[in-house]
């Protein structure tokens, strides 16, 4: 008996150094445990002694310094016996016998007896379920909540335990075994961490390592100042993350062996570290926060494992960037369970001061093209396929992140067609911050149609949407000659089928004296969300899908295309009648204001041949997420505007964006066929492919919505 537990002794001694715990940290700890267990050593064992590992970490600085008095005096509860040698004399003997650091029986301990989260994972992937994290972060305490995730713990400690070294090792990347033995806890190998860390993340990816091999970062920054007796202050930081998507930040403050006086409230230091920075650096808005920090980092760790062609990008598609790839397929999920699942996560247990990271297992996601809009705008839009063995072409256009004309349309920009009068030549800087609103915002009733946060104003995005879904009799305008119908060959004068007259949003532009960061301009500097086209489930074939969360009213991009007179449209459409076109837009917002619209005046967009990330986004009847509003930029006449899409409501993350294209199903004549649609929409108005009108269809679900 005696016997085993010196060997038992042996062995925990051995792991420890591997650690690089020092024997009278960890002996104290190890005899209350075995008390504690009742000298059972299969729990203190088990993960590689991970039980004995937490507990050195969770004892508190008083109590360990009592333990450690424990350990260098002759122990009580533990006198040395006959063959029964004690911790102390083990630990002493085993120091003398062993080197200090063995990395490599952390490693292949680990890869032995998988932690706890990689168990769970397999059993979650054996049941078809897609493996989640979450972790939440609150200021001073923080635990997991999602009870299928395994338990995580973010931690904001005292590095004390290193410390034992009288901060006269110096602390380097790396170069701890403790170190490797929170990373390989958190999925992160040796070598990985290495190169990651010598290298940079970027070189570890595209060195190829195993599929399932967990990325991690890491770093330490040493200050060059010293505490008051002198220590160096040392910190470091750790970022470790796991395959199944588990990310940990890992802080520890390093005062040397000094205790903390008075223990720092975590909610002040943020605050101090936030003031800090809004003094240090200019750009650092007094919005500024360090949890919203961490929850961005957290959302874009999701959204770069579905968007591998972010800024860091996947393992899994480490040459992303170079070639379009397909993937073999190999999960076993549809989109359409992926993106609940997802969303249901994202949605879940997050209050305001927490962060939640939840992403699917990218196994399935196939990147087809980086970025569709080959760098032309802010952000990259990939084109991913994540369903199994569906077999769409890929989408034959040419990118524009503007519109083009094609060859009639009139469109004429000019700095003399704009007043003096209609534009803010002696506003400076933004102009929503002036007391008194500018000329820019006379159309929008003598108010900005934006927020400062760059959102459109509730009140007016309301106003819009009522005007879309329940339009009255006087939002529509009659063309007496319609140039719709004047393309057509049955051409009746009086055939208008009507107009509806919109609310226009009025940016400023270049004759206005204000800066490109103006409020009011929002559309005119393009797309800034992180979105992605992908495959749809539904036979609606690709669609478009936001990858972070959208306040509601958020700009999401504009519809691009070519420019086309109403003419040149009918005739493309006659000759192209088989090719499957995205639906044009009719630039109609404002056909009321003139009696009789020229043809070269009578304009719509084509993004069939040329077009942006706009073209892929589907239909939806009555509840689309997006709406589409007017907005004038550098034309005051309205024949030529450009038609922006906000969102409607907010809009979670990976959910698909779609908007009402205002299709009159039963429209038999018009210029597009349309098509059957799969919305799936309660208030579908292409009920069983037969098609309503559109007026009966807006009554019916009036009707459906009122009961
Ligand atoms: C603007 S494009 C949208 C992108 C398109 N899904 C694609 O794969 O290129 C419009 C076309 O998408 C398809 N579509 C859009 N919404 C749809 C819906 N609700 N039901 C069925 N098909 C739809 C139709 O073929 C339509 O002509």
């Amino acid at each position: 008996m005696s016997r085993q537990r010196n060997l038992e002794i042996l062995k925990a001694c051995s792991a420890m150094k591997d650690l690089g715990i020092k024997s009278e940290t960890f002996k104290p700890v190890l005899k209350r445990l075995l008390n504690l267990y009742d000298n059972n050593w299969e729990l203190i064992k088990e993960d590689n002694y991970r039980t004995l590992v937490d507990a050195i970490f969770e004892t508190d600085e008083e109590k360990e310094k009592d333990e450690n008095k424990l350990a260098v005096c002759n122990d009580p509860l533990d006198p040395p016996l006959k063959n029964h040698h004690s911790i102390d004399q083990l630990v002493v003997e085993h120091d003398r016998l062993e080197p200090p650091f063995k990395k490599h029986h952390v490693m292949e301990a680990e890869d032995k007896a998988s932690p706890t989260m990689d168990r769970m994972d397999m059993q979650g992937m054996r049941h078809g379920v897609i493996p989640q994290s979450s972790f939440s972060l609150q200021s001073g305490a923080s635990i997991i909540q999602n009870p299928r995730a395994p338990k995580i713990e973010a931690s904001s400690s005292s590095a004390c335990d290193r410390s034992r070294n009288n901060g006269k090792d110096p602390i380097t990347i790396s170069s701890s075994p403790m170190d490797q033995h929170m990373a390989t806890r958190w999925g992160a190998s040796t070598e990985a961490r290495q190169v990651s860390n010598v290298k940079g993340v970027d070189d570890f990816i595209d060195n190829g390592h195993a599929e399932n091999s967990p990325v991690t970062a890491s770093g330490t920054r040493v200050t060059t100042a010293a505490s008051d007796s002198g220590t160096p202050i040392s910190s470091t930081y750790e970022l470790a993350s796991s395959a199944c998507g588990l990310v940990k930040v890992d802080l520890k403050c390093n005062r040397g062996c000094e205790q903390l006086k008075v223990e720092p409230i975590l909610d002040s230091v943020i605050t101090f570290v936030e003031s800090k920075y809004r003094h240090l650096y200019d750009n650092v808005g007094p919005k500024f926060s360090l949890h919203e920090c961490l929850k961005e980092l957290c959302q874009s760790y999701v959204q770069c494992v579905a968007d591998p062609t972010g800024h860091f990008p996947s393992r899994r598609h480490p040459r992303a960037h170079l070639n379009p790839i397909r993937q073999p397929n190999n999960g076993s999920l549809r989109s359409g369970h992926k993106e609940q699942h997802v969303k249901k996560l994202m949605s879940s247990g997050s209050v305001s001061s927490s962060f939640v990271a939840s992403h699917q297992q990218p196994a399935s996601l196939s990147l087809l093209i980086p970025d569709i809009s080959k760098e032309t705008e802010a952000v990259r839009i990939s084109l991913v396929d994540d369903l199994s063995g569906e077999k769409e072409p890929l989408p034959n256009f040419a990118y524009i992140p503007r519109n083009l004309v094609y060859q009639s349309a009139y469109v004429h920009v000019a700095l003399a067609r704009i007043a003096d009068e209609d534009c803010c030549y002696g506003c400076r800087g933004d102009c929503l911050s002036s007391t008194v609103p500018c000329a820019c915002a006379r159309d929008t009733g003598g108010e900005f149609a934006y927020t400062p946060d760059g959102l459109v104003k509730e009140e007016f995005l309301r106003k819009c949407i009522l005007m879309n879904e329940e339009p009255q009799k006087d939002h529509y305008y009659f063309c007496q000659d319609c140039p719709l119908e004047r393309a057509k060959k049955n051409y009746r004068p009086k055939n208008c089928k009507g107009h509806l007259i919109r609310r226009f949003i009025k940016e400023c532009w270049r004759k206005c004296g204000c800066n490109m960061s103006c409020g009011n301009r929002v559309v005119q500097r393009g797309i800034s969300r992180k979105l992605q086209v992908f495959l749809t489930s539904d036979g609606k074939g690709w669609g478009v899908r936001t990858l972070e969360e959208l306040p509601k009213g958020a700009f999401v991009c504009e519809y691009v295309g070519e420019v086309l007179t109403n003419l040149e449209l009918f005739e493309r459409n006659k000759q192209n009648s088989k090719d499957r076109h995205t639906y044009p837009v009719l630039l109609d917002a404002d056909w009321g204001s003139e009696s009789v619209l020229k043809d070269e005046d009578a304009l719509c967009l084509d993004a069939t041949h040329f077009g942006n990330v706009a073209r892929f986004i589907n239909h939806r009847c009555c509840d689309a997420n997006l709406i589409e509003i007017p907005v004038e930029v550098e034309n005051p006449d309205h024949h030529y505007y450009h038609l922006a899409f906000f969102t409607k409501k907010k809009v979670d993350a990976f959910e698909e964006l779609t908007w009402d294209y205002q299709i009159d199903f039963a429209d038999h004549n018009h210029p597009v066929k349309a098509f059957k649609c799969c919305c799936r929409s309660k208030s579908c108005r292409d009920r069983k492919g037969k098609g309503l009108k559109l007026s009966e269809e807006r009554e019916a679900a009036t009707l459906d919505f009122l009961h």
